[in-house]
């Protein structure tokens, strides 16, 4: 019998049920040299003979152990397994960040226009594509996920905002830990992560958003445990630049409770595979979103509880919390309310008449950075964003 495939815990579809499925352990077998569907890692569909027996097996095995209707006959993995490129599908659904797949970084005489980055946030990809080929060569998988076994226990992200926007009336504050940016360069000279991080607890915080990436943000993982291990007991973001759902079990062991999703950067099905390990893991995922087509990509998915509308556009580095108010309007806005989705408002926001524009438009989370930090106790700013002392 023709026609069942695997590869190590990936996507799995079996042609003849049309099925579909992330699986876990080595099942059957495809050909190592078959491209590899991005993050959840599958290989392009080569048919192998299988027995009558194994097929059944497998089949059994993805229906009881998976919950798969969100990939059966997927319209990406199907052109994907027609031999699309993966740019190509992530561009049919709008996304303009390319991935260039590389695994190393290109020598100064390989480069050339064609394969130049077109903006800042795709810069950040391709340096993040090799950054994380490099972690998972010294860090494999399976030691990654022995790691998230004696991680602390997850603490309840979304519970946490839920509650502070009771307490308060407020949008629950999502801090941030945030040393330097690309648009603003360095934020805090003097910056100490875990002094921060308390400081911002003692003023109101619900939850803070740690930034883990180096290159760009200065930030890094060290810091997200610091903060963790000093007794902090905010929920934490890791705030990094998510292409690869290694990168999320590797949050998960360095103590991080919710991780950010750019929907800009990943197609569907990425999205709905990492959520779906966020969820194992126990953990939240926060999809960000800056337009129109990705907030409506992102509303049709299912399950997903948390959207960040960033009121920056990581292309141009524009900000405009007008934004926020846009992606709320009308049906939209509806859609947020019928499916109980708490709405993020992220960036560019610092005074009270911002908090209070955004609450109006329907946010219930505000994810602050900037405005905070950069003052000379960015806890102790919080009342003056918020017109108000929320503070426990
Ligand atoms: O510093 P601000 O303008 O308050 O913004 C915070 C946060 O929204 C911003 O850092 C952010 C939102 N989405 C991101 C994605 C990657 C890096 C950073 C971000």
């Amino acid at each position: 019998m023709e026609g069942i495939l695997a590869g190590t815990s990936q996507i799995v579809r079996v042609p003849m049920m049309a099925s579909l499925a992330v699986i876990r352990s080595p099942m059957l077998f495809s050909s190592e040299r078959a491209p590899r569907f991005p993050l959840c890692g599958a290989r392009r569909l080569v048919p192998v003979r299988c027995s009558k027996s194994d097929e059944e097996a497998a089949i059994a095995y993805i229906r009881k152990k998976l919950m798969i209707d969100d990939f059966v006959n997927s319209i990406e993995v199907m052109e994907w397994e027609s031999g699309m490129s993966l740019n190509d599908i992530a561009a049919k659904q709008g996304i303009r960040i390319r991935r260039s797949y590389r695994t190393e970084y290109p020598s100064e005489g390989m480069k050339n226009e064609q394969d130049s980055p077109r903006n800042i946030l795709e810069e950040i990809i391709w340096d993040k594509e090799v950054e994380v080929a490099q972690f998972k060569r010294t860090k494999p998988l399976e030691m990654v996920k022995k790691a998230v076994e004696s991680a602390p226990p997850v603490r309840d992200f979304i519970g946490a905002l839920k509650e502070s926007y009771d307490r308060t009336g407020f949008p629950a504050l999502i801090a941030e830990v945030k040393k330097a940016s690309p648009s603003r360069g360095v934020l805090r000279e003097n910056f100490d992560p875990v002094e921060i991080a308390k400081t911002y607890e003692k003023h109101g915080a619900a939850c803070l958003s740690i930034l883990t990436d180096r290159k760009f943000f200065q930030g890094g993982f060290e810091n997200l445990e610091a903060v963790r291990k000093a007794g902090v007991e905010c929920p934490l973001l890791c705030k990094e630049f998510i292409i690869d759902a290694w990168q999320i079990y590797y949050a998960r062991s360095k103590g991080a409770d919710a991780v950010l999703l750019i929907a800009g950067v990943l197609p569907d099905l990425d999205i709905k595979y990492m959520t779906m390990i966020c969820r194992e893991l126990g953990m939240a995922a926060l999809v960000e979103v800056h337009d129109e087509r990705e907030m409506d990509r992102v509303l049709r998915i299912q399950g997903i509880q948390l959207i960040g509308i960033n009121n920056r556009n990581l292309e141009t580095f524009e900000v405009d919390i007008a934004n926020t108010k846009k992606l709320l309007e009308g049906k939209r806005g509806e859609i947020v309310r019928q499916k109980g989705i708490i709405v993020v408002g992220e960036s560019g926001l610092f005074v009270p008449e911002d908090i209070s524009y955004v609450q109006n438009v329907g946010v219930r989370a505000v994810l602050v950075g900037e405005s905070l930090i950069k003052q000379a106790d960015p806890g102790k700013a919080i009342s003056g964003l918020f017109g108000k002392d929320i503070s426990k």
